[in-house]
């Protein structure tokens, strides 16, 4: 168990609300100017890494005093709870170990007594011997051919990571496989992936961790039937059908074989579950290989989050920046920005990482907090954003704070695009952190000719307050190693959030509530009959539904 403490409670949160207040006013740009040494005083590097942090809105006080509430929240304790297999997710009573599955120290970790290592090292194994056989052409379909298209099938945790990954790490992928996703349950999901496959080369990789999930279930049913449609012999399940689940009885139920079922365990949260057999598509089409390099990055995150000093260490680092921010600055959403186009699903897989795991409002103890807990992550790709919702960002009303991504290589070195990306992305932080005061808009439009008269008109809205807080996370080259170490470093951010907010962030109560009214409502929309058990609302719209069909 984790400890209970509120952070509200703590002297570092009452020196950090009256350093809040003392802090209204200052410019960001004036330390820049008074310090020469922020940059180096406020970045940090891990391997090819750099996190500069400081365009922020704090001091080396605030950084201490961030710092403080990261002791008295007892966080180093909760980090050693977590590597050492403690049922910290309380409300279901599992350890929570998505560090086991990229320990490639391979040091033992303890769970009920046991060693849980063995099992993680031989499920590997497993992977590794069967993507090297889809691969290499070995495993072949009910007619003899090899594979040329997996079709994963899952939601959530089960489709988020892999589509992450194998979209961030396409320059690795193998060129003969393709790898399709289908998670809604909306037929159209499944139905256009079906277009583009053929069933005698297509290998279907149903993933859920319980294997009770509707749209996944749904969709893989459909799935088989249209192979058995073609293929006219159950016997072509075995050949075009694996699972990945903790739930072997389930999928034995809907006829995958035990040989063809890849397991993990009950302490991998679902939207922790990339690094585990849910994997399984990463590993095919990109190759074992580099599926254990992305292990390894991770691994070595893992290590620098459990034994960096909280000073040096960036997931501590970063949650503690959000904190500042959403607890003392009102902000409520956080944007994550990556400025490279293989990274576009970054923030919607960050979106269930940190919203499932710290959108919670009820404390360890089961009270109702009083406190802000997670802000809404959202973001797109520089440098599409800039032409969308910058603006807001720039001159909106509300505080954004924000993390822009970028590699200093690209796997596509074609002409300019390169630095012209790049330029944009220094620009924008230099932009928000600078803004453009009145005597600089005068200035430049005097500069312009514009009349005197134009100039009183227009200078309002071409005046940037700036001040406005961004993390820049620089890196070599997005490699299977790095994008590891950066997804660990997202993963280690929001627990220690939630560790500081005293919630548990690893179960996931907030979504039964929607699934078990649409069961109900399922056979009520079956037939013409009036419905009229629900509210007014909720039947209006059923029955205007029924009318419509
Ligand atoms: O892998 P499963 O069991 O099909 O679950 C998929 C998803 O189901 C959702 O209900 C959960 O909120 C997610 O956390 C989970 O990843």
């Amino acid at each position: 168990m984790l400890p209970q403490i509120n952070p509200t409670k703590t002297n570092a949160w009452a020196a950090l609300r009256d350093h809040s207040r003392a802090m209204m006013g200052e410019r960001m740009i004036d330390w820049f100017q008074a310090d020469p040494d922020r940059f180096q005083k406020f970045s940090l590097h891990f391997e090819d890494i750099l996190l500069d942090f400081s365009k922020n809105l704090i001091t080396e006080k605030t950084h201490r005093l961030l710092l403080d509430l990261a002791e008295q929240c007892q966080l180093k304790e909760a980090i050693d709870k977590m590597f050492t297999g403690d049922k910290i997710n309380a409300t279901e009573g599992r350890a929570v170990l998505h560090v086991a599955l990229r320990n490639r120290s391979n040091t033992p970790v303890v769970v009920d007594g046991q060693d849980v290592m063995p099992e993680v090292n031989e499920v590997l194994a497993r992977i590794e011997q069967f993507t090297d056989k889809v691969i290499s052409g070995e495993w072949k379909g009910f007619t003899g051919r090899p594979i040329t298209d997996i079709v994963n099938i899952g939601i959530g945790g089960s489709d988020l990571g892999p589509v992450m990954v194998t979209e961030a790490l396409k320059p690795y992928k193998k060129p003969h496989l393709n790898v399709h996703f289908v998670s809604n349950v909306d037929g159209t999901h499944i139905a256009e992936a079906l277009k583009v496959v053929d069933p005698e080369t297509t290998l279907f990789i149903i993933a859920s961790k319980t294997f009770t999930t509707q749209e996944t279930m749904t969709n893989a049913h459909t799935a088989r039937e249209w192979l058995l449609n073609v293929a006219q012999d159950e016997s072509a399940v075995a050949k075009h059908f694996v699972a990945v689940s903790t739930n072997a009885e389930g999928v034995a139920k809907f006829g995958i074989s035990p040989d063809n079922m890849f397991g993990f365990w009950d302490w991998v949260g679902g939207r922790y579950s990339l690094w585990s057999a849910i994997g399984l598509p990463i590993a095919c089409v990109l190759g074992f290989e580099h599926f254990r390099e992305l292990l390894e990055g991770a691994h070595a995150m893992d290590n620098h989050f459990r034994e960096t000093s909280f000073e040096q260490n960036l997931p501590v680092t970063l949650a503690l920046l959000g904190i500042w921010y959403n607890n003392f600055y009102e902000a409520e959403t956080h944007a994550i920005l990556p400025y490279d186009q293989y990274m576009h699903r970054f923030p919607a897989y960050f979106q269930q990482g940190d919203m499932e795991s710290n959108g919670k409002s009820v404390d360890r103890a089961g009270h109702r907090v009083s406190y802000e807990t997670g802000p809404v992550i959202w973001g797109e790709p520089g440098t599409n954003g800039q032409h969308a919702f910058y603006q807001l960002i720039h001159q909106g009303t509300k505080l954004i704070p924000c993390d822009f991504m970028a590699p200093a290589q690209s796997h596509n070195p074609i002409g300019e695009h390169h630095p012209i990306l790049l330029s944009n992305f220094f620009a924008q932080t230099e932009a928000l952190m600078r803004g453009k005061s009145e005597d600089e808009v005068r200035e430049e439009m005097q500069k312009a000719g514009k009349s005197e008269e134009e100039i009183r008109e227009l200078l309002p809205f071409r005046v940037f307050s700036g001040n406005k807080p961004t993390n820049s996370i620089l890196f070599k080259m997005l490699t299977p190693r790095t994008l590891g170490s950066l997804v660990a470093m997202y993963e280690h951010k929001i627990f220690v959030q939630g560790v500081i907010w005293n919630i548990l962030s690893f179960d996931q109560w907030g979504v039964e509530l929607g699934k078990q009214l649409a069961k109900s409502i399922l056979p009520e929309l079956k037939g013409d009959a009036h419905v009229t058990s629900h509210d007014a609302s909720t039947n209006g719209l059923i029955n205007a539904y029924k009318a419509m069909r």
